[in-house]
């Protein structure tokens, strides 16, 4: 069912720092910063050769981010993100097999203007995963 994987989330503190960190000490191309306020992040993305990294700093007080930072202050990955061919069939097989699916269960528009859900880390090795309609 799961197809690429889309981006590898890393939530930090400052996004301007870590910005600089992977363009300056890394050489790699970083998308400039851009507000998602519906989901309490502001992002810029690592572009790679075969993936990204989103880079993910909390906006807002009710961020999922500035939770998470609360528990990781340096900063920690937060997230994997896989594409599935069709996202409404992906949710449905998995609530089928047991899985939660976080939120309302409905799809809501990501960074890259498709639908994603979030499924309970609990649901994955204690990994949380956001699929992507590809
Ligand atoms: C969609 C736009 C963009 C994109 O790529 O397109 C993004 O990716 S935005 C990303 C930000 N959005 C989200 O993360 C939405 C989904 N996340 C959530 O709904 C919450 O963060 C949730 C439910 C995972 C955690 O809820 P809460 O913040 O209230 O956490 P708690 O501190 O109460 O923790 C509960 C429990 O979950 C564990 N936890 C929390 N975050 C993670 C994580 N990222 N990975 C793994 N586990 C996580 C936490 O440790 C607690 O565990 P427990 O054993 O109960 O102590
Ligand atoms: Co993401």
């Amino acid at each position: 069912m799961i197809g690429r994987l889309n981006h590898v989330a890393i939530a930090v503190k400052d996004l301007s720092a870590a910005s600089a960190s992977y363009r300056d000490g890394l050489g790699a191309k970083v998308s400039a910063p851009v507000d998602l306020p519906e989901h309490g992040v502001r992002i810029a993305f690592v572009e790679l050769a075969n993936t990204k990294i989103e880079l993910l700093q909390p906006l807002g007080e009710h961020s999922p981010i500035g939770r998470f930072l609360v528990k990781n202050p340096d900063g920690a990955i937060h997230h994997l993100c896989y594409e599935v061919e069709d996202l409404l069939a992906a949710r449905d097989r998995l609530i089928h097999s047991g899985a939660r699916i976080l939120g309302d269960g409905a799809p809501h528009i990501g960074a890259h203007g498709k639908p994603v859900l979030f499924l309970d880390p609990k649901s994955f090795a204690g990994t949380l995963i956001e699929l992507e309609q590809a």
